[in-house]
């Protein structure tokens, strides 16, 4: 069964942060991933998850300075005590607002000198994350993002980041597969879904190459929703795509998998 969060990162975007969840809502979604509360104290968050009903299924921790171009700190061996930092606060937000997963970013890389030390940094941070998090009894996300959009990112394609999750030797330690990324690094998407079943515990979903509503572009997301359901995936997809325009004028694609309000 599809199962679809929005994503209040992207979604709703024409209203302020805490409005938009009123409006996932009102729109059928029953649940909402978004990347960083912390402009907002748990209460606040939890109030509005609350009043609507929704559940939460993923967070992002803290990932750095965004506007400067930060993307994480856990594979930067300078950014240890940053690193650390954030996930505490991650695992309050998360433990605090019931959801059950937090990703936490690798970092951009690119010109760090030693890449050897860039994976050290990064099995170090990531164990210290699968450790507190286990205790938390939540799950780490780690997701390979597209070369075009994040140059220099430490994770871009699917199978590194599944040797490097081999490696770590953590259970509580999966993808978190983007579509949208994949598709554009990887490929072969049907296949990937099969044969990654297990190893993804969290999925996101774009139109490619625009990113834009999944009902156009190079996918057949028909034919990859029931890929899912077919290996049995019983998680959620979280819609984090740029709408066209209004995000309530560009859910045609999903009413089949929306709460008809009133209904
Ligand atoms: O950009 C994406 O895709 C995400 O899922 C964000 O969490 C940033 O990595
Ligand atoms: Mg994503």
């Amino acid at each position: 069964m599809t199962r679809l969060a929005a994503n209040l990162s992207m979604l709703f975007t024409d209203a302020p942060f805490l409005d938009r969840f009123d409006r996932a809502a009102a729109a059928g979604f029953e649940a909402v991933e978004f990347l960083f509360p912390y402009a907002h104290s748990i209460d606040e968050v939890k109030a509005r998850l609350d009043r609507n009903g929704l559940s939460l299924t993923l967070i992002n921790a803290f990932a750095g300075d965004w506007a400067g171009g930060e993307r994480g700190f856990a594979a930067r061996p300078s950014k240890t005590a940053e690193f650390a930092a954030s996930l505490n606060q991650a695992i309050d937000y998360a433990t605090g607002l019931g959801c059950p997963r937090i990703h936490v970013m690798s970092g951009i890389t690119a010109d760090e000198p030693d890449a050897s030390a860039c994976e050290a940094a990064w099995m170090g941070n990531m164990r210290l994350a699968a450790d507190r998090t286990a205790n938390a009894g939540l799950e780490v996300s780690i997701e390979p993002l597209n070369t075009r959009d994040m140059p220099g990112y430490f994770l871009a394609h699917q199978d590194a980041a599944l040797d490097l999750i081999g490696k770590l030797d953590r259970r509580n330690v999966r993808l978190q597969f983007d579509v949208y990324h994949a598709q554009i690094m990887d490929g072969d998407i049907i296949r990937r879904i099969e044969r990654l079943k297990g190893a993804y515990g969290h999925v996101q979903i774009a139109g490619v190459p625009d990113r834009h509503e999944p009902d156009t572009g190079e996918l057949n997301y028909a034919a990859i929703f029931e890929a899912f359901d077919r290996v049995g995936f019983d998680g959620f997809l979280g819609c984090e795509y740029n709408p066209r325009g209004r995000t309530e004028d560009g859910l045609g694609w999903a009413a089949p998998f929306l709460t008809q309000k009133g209904a």
